[in-house]
């Protein structure tokens, strides 16, 4: 093999690059791997040995083995590395040369690198890739976006490592530019808003139902032969079942409250923020990552208020597990509507043509959030053009309807008992506001319009108005007179002193 060349190169040999390397060379393809990392380029060539696999320790050599156009994808820290990296292969490469950015890297610079790459002559591909080691191993979902004919050219190795389900690779190509890494961080958003109502399951279990990890992890495992199979459900029975070893420890309970983050979460919500949509339930898993950073404060306010919630029985029996599975059903839903609807609008924001059925269909395998509930999201979209949030399909809106009350029961008994659930309690927020033909935002504009003459529309006339609010209430001292006269007098049709709404 040595002295032919290999099809598919990789930058960077941790834990998703060696994997995912692994996973082309049992596919049959020539698999190259590079990094800065001698140790790391050793552990290849060790694990690699009876494969059509090969370690190099510079990237003068990895160039010179790769087949033409050459196909090399980086799976090395994301930020000013990717830049660095791709600056150092740019002198080695040929006109036509692909190069892949398959880790998390912000949407933004990924613009940046494809049209500057444009300029070099170079294909650029912003590829998400997600389902962590073992999917990177056995078979990722791939998200590639940016220059069409590099996909073309990457498509059957791509497709061929792929996972699969029933029989369809979980890759396509996503759209033009950063539409690829846009919606791998969209994944990551609902990744994040799944995981922290799993938490929350768990925490309502636990406190409010006085569960062992033992009989969670059971639950877990019914729930996941329902229709809350997925992946992060699979992945939690086995967390809560794991004892460490030759003890009868659970590692669960000894893992500090403080979860870490390196932005992708935080991305989603910032983006969603600056497009309009809402994403709350989203937002508040990236909240509770950031307020469960401040464990002393946390750990102060609660002797401080340890005395606020009587003594409170357990909940217990199977109508109580079956609430607390019908909860974290209507969290998905809403969670994956949320995603779904920023995925709609940065679509049309920034004209990537994405075809949300395909995203939901490359979502059914090989990623993070992998769920049973995406071949309904599918159909969701698959069957309605331009559908503006799946909430409302006939696929989920009678599951919402009869999970809703044991959300809002649920939710009564925690809050009872001071057991905080964020998210599922902005899921139903969400699905309430949204099923709300009247919200009190009426009390919003006329506050607005009273201290800023932003103005306002009315329900009973069109136009654009705007009321001298207190006026009347201007006096000088002694004077009682009211100065603008009742009623419709005080209300105008904006002049040019008004500002817009
Ligand atoms: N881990 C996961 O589950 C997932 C990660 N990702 C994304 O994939 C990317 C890679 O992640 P992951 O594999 O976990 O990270 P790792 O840190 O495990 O691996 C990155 C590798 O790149 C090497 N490296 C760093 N700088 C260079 C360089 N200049 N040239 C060559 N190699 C270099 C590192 O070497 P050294 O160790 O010496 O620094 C390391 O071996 C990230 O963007 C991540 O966000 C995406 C999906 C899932
Ligand atoms: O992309 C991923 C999974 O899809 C990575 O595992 C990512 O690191 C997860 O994000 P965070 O570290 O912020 O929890």
């Amino acid at each position: 093999m040595d002295q032919q060349l290999y099809d598919f190169g990789m930058i960077g040999l941790g834990v998703m690059g060696r994997n995912f390397l692994l996973n082309v060379a049992d596919d049959g393809f020539g698999a190259l791997g590079t990094d800065i990392n001698e140790e790391s380029v050793s552990a290849l060539n060790e694990e690699g040995k009876d494969m059509r696999v090969k370690g190099v320790a510079t990237q003068q050599e990895f160039v010179q083995l790769l087949s033409k156009p050459r196909k090399i994808m980086l799976l090395v820290p994301a930020g000013s590395i990717v830049d660095k990296v791709i600056e150092g292969l740019l002198p080695l490469l040929d006109k036509d040369d692909i190069i892949i950015d398959g880790g998390n890297s912000h949407y933004e610079d990924t613009d940046r690198r494809y049209a500057y790459l444009k300029t070099k002559n170079i294909r650029f591909l912003g590829t998400g890739v997600s389902g962590g080691a073992k999917g990177a191993r056995l078979g990722p979902s791939i998200m590639p976006g940016g220059d069409r004919s590099a996909w073309e050219d990457v498509k059957p190795i791509l497709e061929t490592v792929a996972a699969k389900v029933n029989g369809e690779p979980c890759v396509t190509y996503i759209g033009e530019s950063s539409s690829g890494h846009y919606v791998k961080m969209v994944h990551n958003g609902i990744e994040y808003g799944l995981m922290q109502l799993i938490a929350e399951a768990y925490d309502i279990l636990k406190r409010v139902g006085g569960m062992s990890n033992d009989d969670m992890s059971a639950l877990f495992s019914k729930w996941n032969d329902g229709r809350l199979n997925s992946y992060l459900v699979e992945i939690s029975a086995n967390i809560l079942k794991y004892r460490i070893e030759d003890t009868d420890e659970h590692l669960l309970d000894l893992i500090l409250d403080k979860a870490k983050q390196k932005g992708t979460g935080k991305w989603t919500s910032q983006s969603a923020m600056d497009l309009g949509v809402p994403i709350p339930t989203i937002d508040a898993a990236v909240t509770m990552r950031a307020i469960s950073a401040f464990k002393e404060y946390r750990q102060d306010n609660s002797k401080l208020y340890k005395d606020i919630h009587p003594e409170m029985p357990e909940l217990t029996g199977p109508g109580f597990a079956e609430s607390v599975e019908k909860a974290l059903y209507f969290g998905f839903v809403t969670c994956y509507a949320q995603g779904m609807q920023l995925l709609a609008e940065a679509s049309k924001e920034m004209k990537y043509d994405l075809d949300l059925e395909g995203i939901a269909r490359i979502w059914r395998g090989g990623c993070i959030i992998r769920a049973e509930m995406l071949e309904k999201i599918r159909h969701a979209y698959g069957t309605r053009e331009g559908l503006f949030n799946m909430m409302a399909t006939e696929e989920f809106r009678h599951d919402l309807f009869d999970c809703r009350e044991s959300v809002v029961e649920l939710l009564h008994q925690a809050n009872e008992r001071g057991v905080p659930a964020m998210c599922l309690s902005t899921s139903l927020q969400y699905f309430e506001v949204f099923r709300s033909e009247r919200l009190p935002l009426n009390m919003v504009q006329a506050q607005r319009d009273y201290f800023g003459s932003h103005t306002y529309e009315r329900t009973d006339q069109t136009g654009v108005f705007h009321t001298a609010w207190d006026a009347r209430s201007i006096h000088k001292a002694g004077d009682e007179t009211d100065r603008t006269g009742p009623g419709e007098a005080a209300t105008l049709k904006p002049s040019g002193g008004a500002k817009g709404q």
